[in-house]
């Protein structure tokens, strides 16, 4: 057997990927074209790198299918009920700061809070029928938070992509989702709330509390480990 390590398959998310276990001895390449999705692992035997959709890594790690992997901490947190019985954090590695925020448009002058957005949801509903839609694919994050905020007279609408844009289609009232310079809120009229976000994510290097591992593959997962400074 050998030690899989999972690895973001493309964006930003696989160079700094890259980088980042570059400046650790441990050099990670891609065979083939930039289509093909097979790599290599030099400067540690016995580890086979597993190019992967971030979104698709928790899955991965929590079935054991893979023994490490990369990806945010957001993505871990969505996806895994009792993320931490599945996986537990290696390393974080200083890249892929966002932040999963609440935001609502800038023309809402008396909206600043979560209790001012419990209001305007009470009072949308009552002047449209409908419950205040917001839009993102962090569902089971932003129920929690919402639960815990006092916030219940909304609905969520499925957002994957673009999800700013949802405000200005009239296909939602709000958003949630990951911010980092604050460029694509601004850019769609949006203003974040002011509670705090419902997680702060970066890049982190999981271990799969799942996957099985032979005595051989230990020593290696180990190094790997050491290697790294995890
Ligand atoms: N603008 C950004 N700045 C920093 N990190 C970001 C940004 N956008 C996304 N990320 C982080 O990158 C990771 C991957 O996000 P992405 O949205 O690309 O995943 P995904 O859509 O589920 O993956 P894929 O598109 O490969 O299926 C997440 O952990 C996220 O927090
Ligand atoms: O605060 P900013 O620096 O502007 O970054 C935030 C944007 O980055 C991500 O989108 P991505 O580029 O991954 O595209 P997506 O809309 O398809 O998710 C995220 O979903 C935000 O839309």
């Amino acid at each position: 057997m050998t030690v899989k390590l999972g690895v973001p398959s493309k964006g930003r998310l696989m160079e700094k990927t890259f980088d980042w276990f570059g400046q650790h001895g441990v050099t990670l390449s891609r065979a083939g074209s930039d289509r093909e999705y097979a790599g290599a692992v030099d400067g540690i035997e016995g580890v086979a790198l597993i190019l992967l959709s971030a979104g698709e890594m928790p899955r991965e790690l929590a079935a054991g299918r893979i023994h490490f992997g990369v990806t945010g901490t957001d993505l871990v947190q969505e996806k895994l009920p009792l993320w931490d019985q599945m996986v537990e954090p290696v390393q974080e590695l200083g890249f892929g700061f966002a932040d999963l925020v609440l935001a609502v448009p800038k023309a809402w002058v008396d909206v600043d809070t979560l209790d001012d957005l419990d209001a305007v949801a009470t009072a949308f509903r009552q002047a449209h029928g409908m419950r205040l839609r917001i839009a993102t694919k962090y569902h089971r994050l932003v129920r929690e938070y919402l639960r815990q905020g006092g916030v219940a007279d909304y609905s969520l609408v499925d957002s994957q992509g673009a999800t700013e844009g949802t405000v200005a289609n009239e296909t939602a009232e709000a958003i949630a989702d990951i911010t980092s310079s604050g460029e694509t809120l601004r850019a769609n009229h949006l203003k974040i709330l002011c509670d705090g976000p419902v997680l702060r994510s970066q890049a982190t290097l999981w271990r799969s509390r799942a996957a099985a591992l032979d005595k051989a593959d230990r020593q290696i997962a180990e190094q790997l480990i050491a290697q790294i400074g995890g």
